[in-house]
């Protein structure tokens, strides 16, 4: 059986740019990435997410602000873990990005995310999300840098999505 771990992802845009961060240490190191981490036991979601982006490049976002785009599911071969990954947008934010100790952050055009130094499965969602579609997807990897397989579906609602999840 699969132990599930929920974590966010919040990705900042402005403009035709979006704000990434260069994570310098811990899990996904050395890649872009969006801002986030694991969900803590006194908080929700929502919040998780606005501590996580504060925690990592200084900005502060309302939980309200922040709309729920996708659904992503990572599992990793012989690992017993199922990492859920709730993914957030917004452009309303307070602030300007400042480098922290896990994070250097960095504005982007579309065209020029750097996919070569981010997760392999950016490169395969990442479209969906700049097309302005909501997703799930769910990514199995062995080890770090090999996908074994994958899907991609885009959703016509977040709500549905989970309303529909929980009857199952
Ligand atoms: C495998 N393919 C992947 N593709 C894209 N994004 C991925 C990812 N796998 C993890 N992520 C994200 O990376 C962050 C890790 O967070 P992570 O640093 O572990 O959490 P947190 O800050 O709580 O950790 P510590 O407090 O340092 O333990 C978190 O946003 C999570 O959504």
């Amino acid at each position: 059986m699969l132990v599930k771990k929920l974590f966010t992802l919040v990705f900042i845009r402005k403009e035709d740019q979006i704000l990434l961060g260069f994570k310098k240490r811990g899990f996904g190191m050395n890649k872009w990435n969006g801002f986030g981490g694991k969900v803590e036991p006194n908080e929700t979601i929502l919040e998780a997410a606005a501590r996580e982006l504060k925690e990592e490049c200084c900005l502060t976002v309302k939980p309200g602000d922040l709309k729920n785009i996708a659904h992503l599911e990572f599992t990793f071969e012989g690992e017993p873990t199922l990492m859920d990954v709730r993914v957030f947008s917004t452009s309303i934010f307070e602030g300007t990005p400042k480098e922290t100790e896990e994070m250097r952050p960095k504005w982007f055009r579309h065209e020029d995310v750097p996919f070569e130094d981010m997760w392999l499965d950016d490169k395969l969602w990442f479209p969906y999300m700049l097309q302005g579609k909501k997703f799930f997807g769910h990514f199995h990897y062995e080890g770090f840098d090999k996908i074994l397989n994958y899907k991609i579906e885009e959703l016509d609602s977040m709500k549905a999505f989970y309303e529909n999840r929980k009857t199952k």
